[in-house]
């Protein structure tokens, strides 16, 4: 030991000896003899030069201005000089002096501003989000707030500009009024102004729509957890809408759009109200995107919010099927598989009274019968849906048929058969499918053919689906207090001056908004007006016009002290009022046929829907739009599509211009072109309405005398259509949605959310073959000569009387609404105040506190959620897919589910039996939608519970 010890230590000690420092190194300075000048500057410590060089590519990029410099000291950087980065297409400036392309599209470029003159404000373009009819949406920094904004450029053509007009009104009434505390998925709006002659709307921005989702899925459906909780933030907003007595019009997967909030990543807001309009004044007949097309709506039948829960129902369907419900490629198409699908037809009610019922079914009873209904009270229908070949022989072309991509024909079958996705173990699949009993339930209530037994969102808010209780037997809605709507609808074909837009029952003075340069655009123009007692007067609309031919008119309307006019190329107004008041707005079509009388002294905002021109509370209950006094006489001069002296008649739809494609966005609405009906006949009864809300502004009594007619099957052709764009130019890349459809992804950090890997080499069906193909852009193309000429007829200033500021566009700037009939907001949602200047601000919510309880509430209905499996989907079922390619549906864990005795048989889904009275006119229902529920005469069984 002490041996090796000491051999350690030895070579350390002579190491020690043998290192020192050497002197030379460590010795200061001295300056030597000679170097005394610069003993100064020695004394003082030198500093070390260090030359730090940026990396090359830093140089060349983000530096380029200054290695430019380094180059050329005389080089100033300009933006001027950038090349420009074109994000419109096309970007040849042919239109408004080179600003828009031939589409009437402002020609966006990167970093292009669009500047709110009245505010200072500048919204810099950063990227495209997508574009529809309207026009294009841009994604934008708003330096006021240092935030991204998403802001909707549209088209400069009168028709669109108004039309968006309507959809500022409706949301920012929705967002201000009724939503204050953005609790029921309804986009914010924070601003709007015009840029070079375009009206801007900038909303909150959002991410990928549903549509792209699914598409990023391959198609495949969403795990019903996920199916659920959208259902359940869907029916939130539509809740919104029904108290507002705001029809979407246009509710499909690309218009729901998840949020960009990486808190919540499974939140969800519904967005695009262009086509929006109020439940009592449903303008027009040809509305909703084809495969979420309602019945009544197809068959051109009175509407009401129902229709957006058919489409609701098709939207929860294809979540989770991945494929649209009724991918009809053809009205035709659409209606047989309707009635394929969900094993019965519209109700006689609807189809004696529906102005396209001929086109679509034959009549199998006397007329004796028709008329007292004889055989439709024995169960048996009136009607019976064309074949093919009677289509055929009628409309006199074939129908176009789509594609069939389910193996089965009933909702049941499509549903229960639907595939496992591949190594779920057999409880959940037993777990899965009891929930799938529940959506098939839940899809029923939905996807109803007859709209006064459509459930409401309320009802549907209900259900075991949604609210995550066990399903043991089929749901039975509460009743719900029936709401009427107040005022008479009035149809219009399409008025590029603004008459969709009154008719709507829309005042231009959205309230509260500083309105002077939004209309500076030339759309509009303003001629004072004295006060009057009562006064209006709407003309110059083809559909109302007899006078064809007669030249040009401006039509009119007004508010309490000024009177806007629009012009009309088409002749007098057609549909003119007279006031009781002493002013007489007569007009000078032989063909009027209804008068409606305005009691003397308090006839202000009085439109041809009965309701008002008056600046408007949007978005109101009905009640809100109730006439000052209870009645209204309007003379309507050939009521538009169903009058025989309708223009209609002449042109292409109904087009005031002659034209197919006066403004693509209301063929899109409407596409009729049918000839006058002799049958329209003047109707007038009177209803007795009340609201259901408690609250002061909804609550009011009245007797209204409505306006109304009915025509009688009337023949409708549609447009044909051409390809419809779905959806955001671009995947993005949220994180939120790898969340939303990787494997593995969590939600709030416990569920699994959804999909398996996309299996190779599937053929899946291509979004072609089964997109909505309503449309729109090349119809209005067509009519792109004709948008100067009626801009150009329309002045500069206008005031619109506007007295408030524009306070409450901000998004919590409110309180809360009170009567908001829905249980299922969001749990621990902040109470914030915004001010104007936080409008631009993006939403910071409790997210996280907000979706937990929630979530852990609806557990049993997410298995594969819960179990953080994979998927519900390990392959695509190839065989729902017709591409020549052989079924692969041996890897689905194939099970059969026996449903509970009853439970798919296809009856009545609700005892509710209330029907519109056979008196009731178009446009007009006497009976309210849903009745309280009456006795079933069908037994009930009690269903086992399911665990
Ligand atoms: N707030 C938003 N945030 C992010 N993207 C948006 C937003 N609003 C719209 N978009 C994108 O722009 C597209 C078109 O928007 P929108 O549907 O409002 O336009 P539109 O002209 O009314 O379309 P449509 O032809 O369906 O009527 C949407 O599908 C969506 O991808």
């Amino acid at each position: 030991m002490d041996g090796v010890a000491r051999a350690d230590k030895a070579p350390s000690t002579d190491l020690a000896s043998e290192w020192r420092p050497r002197g030379s190194a460590f010795v200061p300075c001295v300056p030597k003899a000679g170097e005394e000048a610069s003993a100064a500057a020695a004394e003082k410590p030198q500093p070390s030069r260090v030359v730090l060089r940026k990396p090359l590519v830093a140089r060349l990029t983000k530096e380029i201005v200054q290695t430019y410099q380094i180059c050329n000291p005389q080089f100033k950087y300009s933006e001027d000089l950038n090349p420009k980065r074109f994000l419109t297409s096309p970007s040849v400036g042919v239109l408004n002096d080179g600003y828009d392309n031939v589409n009437s599209d402002l020609i966006l470029t990167v970093n292009f501003v669009l500047n709110h003159l009245d505010k200072n404000k500048r919204y810099i373009v950063k990227d495209l989000l997508g574009h529809g009819t309207f026009g294009q949406v841009a994604k934008c920094w708003d330096s006021d707030t240092n935030s991204f904004v998403a802001v909707k450029i549209i088209k400069n053509q009168p028709a669109y500009y108004q039309q968006a007009l309507v959809e500022v009104t409706i949301l920012s009434t929705l967002n201000k009024k009724y939503d204050p505390e953005d609790k029921h998925h309804i986009v914010r709006i924070y601003d709007y102004f015009v840029h070079q002659r375009h009206l801007c709307i900038c909303f909150e921005l959002l991410d990928t729509n549903l549509y792209e989702l699914i598409k990023m899925n391959h198609f495949r459906g969403l795990s019903l957890g996920i199916v659920q909780l959208f259902s359940k933030q869907i029916l939130c907003g539509l809740a919104l809408l029904k108290e507002a007595g705001v029809i979407h019009c246009d509710l499909k997967p690309e218009n729901i759009l998840l949020c960009t909030s990486t808190v919540k990543p499974a939140e969800i807001k519904i967005i695009d109200f262009g086509s929006a309009c109020m439940e009592n004044r449903t303008v027009y007949s040809y509305i909703q995107s084809r495969y979420y097309r309602s019945p009544e709506v197809l068959l051109g039948y009175q509407y009401t919010t129902a229709i957006d829960m058919w489409s609701f129902g098709c939207i929860v369907a294809e979540l989770f099927l991945g494929l649209p419900l009724f991918p009809g490629a053809s009205e035709f198409d659409l209606l047989k598989r309707m009635i394929e699908i969900l094993g019965g037809q519209p109700p006689d009610y609807l189809l004696r009274d529906a102005k396209n019922s001929s086109k679509f079914f034959k009549c199998v009873g006397s007329l004796q019968n028709i008329e007292s209904s004889e055989n439709s009270k024995n169960g048996r229908s009136l009607y019976q849906a064309l074949t093919v070949e009677e289509y055929e022989a009628r409309e006199l072309k074939k129908p176009a048929i789509g594609k069939e991509y389910f193996n089965h024909m009933n909702l049941e079958a499509i549903v229960t058969n639907y595939p496992y996705r591949k190594n779920l173990a057999k409880e959940d699949i037993v777990k899965e499918s009891q929930i799938r009993l529940a959506l098939i339930d839940f899809l029923k209530g939905l996807v109803e053919l007859d709209p006064s037994k459509r459930w409401s969102p309320v009802q549907a808010s209900k259900h075991p689906f949604v609210t995550g209780e066990p399903f043991t037997h089929p749901y039975m809605p509460p009743p719900e207090t029936p709401q009427m709507p107040v005022v008479q609808n009035i149809k219009v074909d399409n008025h590029p001056g603004g008459g969709h837009w009154f008719a709507a029952g829309l005042s231009p003075n959205v309230q509260g908004k500083s309105r002077a340069s939004l209309y500076s655009s030339p759309h509009f123009q303003m001629v004072q007006h004295q006060p009057a007692n009562s006064y209006g007067s709407v003309g110059s609309h083809g559909s109302y016009n007899d006078s064809i031919g007669l030249g040009s008119s401006y039509g009119s309307y007004g508010e309490s002290t000024n009177m806007f006019a629009y012009y009309s190329p088409i002749g007098p107004s057609g549909m003119n009022m007279h006031n009781q008041g002493g002013m007489s707005m007569l007009g000078n079509s032989p063909d009027a046929r209804r008068r409606v009388k305005y009691p003397p002294g308090n006839g202000l905002g009085i439109s041809p829907s009965a309701g008002n021109f008056a600046p408007l509370p949007l978005g109101a209950s009905p009640s809100q739009f109730t006439p000052p006094s209870s009645y209204s006489q309007v003379s309507v001069v050939s009521p538009g599509h169903f009058g025989p002296t309708s223009p209609a008649r002449g042109t292409s739809h109904g087009s005031p211009l002659g034209k197919t494609a006066a403004v693509s966005q209301f063929n899109r609405r409407k596409n009729w072109g049918h000839s006058g009906s002799p049958q329209a006949q003047e109707t007038t009864f009177s209803s007795h309405w009340q609201s259901p809300y408690p609250d002061s502004t909804s609550h009011t009594e009245g007797t209204t005398q409505p306006l109304g007619n009915s025509p009688s099957y009337l023949q409708s052709n549609c447009i044909p259509v051409n390809r419809k764009q779905r959806g955001s130019g671009g995947l993005s890349a949220n994180p939120n949605i790898s969340c939303l459809i990787k494997p593995g992804a969590n939600l709030n950090s416990q569920t699994e959310l959804v999909h398996d890997n996309a299996e190779t080499g599937i053929s899946l069906p291509d979004p072609g073959d089964w997109d909505p193909n309503y449309s729109d852009e090349l119809l209005l193309q067509e009519d792109g000569s004709d948008e100067s000429c009626l801009a150009n007829e329309f002045g500069r200033s206008i005031n619109l009387g506007s007295t408030e500021t524009w306070a409450g566009f901000g998004r919590f700037n409110h309180v809360s609404s009170s009567n908001a009939p829905m249980t299922m907001q969001r749990l621990n949602g902040p109470n914030q105040s915004y001010t104007n200047v936080e409008m631009g601000s993006l939403p910071t919510h409790d997210l996280q506190a907000a979706y937990v309880p929630s979530l852990s509430k609806q557990f049993h209905l997410m298995p594969h959620i819960l179990h953080n499996s994979p998927s519900r989907f390990g392959h695509q079922s190839v065989q729902r897919y017709t591409h020549g390619r052989p079924p692969q549906g041996g890897d689905w864990n194939q099970i059969k589910i026996q449903a509970p005795s009853g439970f798919g048989s296809v009856g009545p889904r609700s005892p509710r039996s209330n029907s519109f009275t056979n008196s009731m006119t178009w446009g007009r229902r006497m009976d309210p939608q849903v009745s309280s529920m009456p006795p079933t005469s069908r037994t009930r069984k009690d269903y086992a519970r399911i665990d």
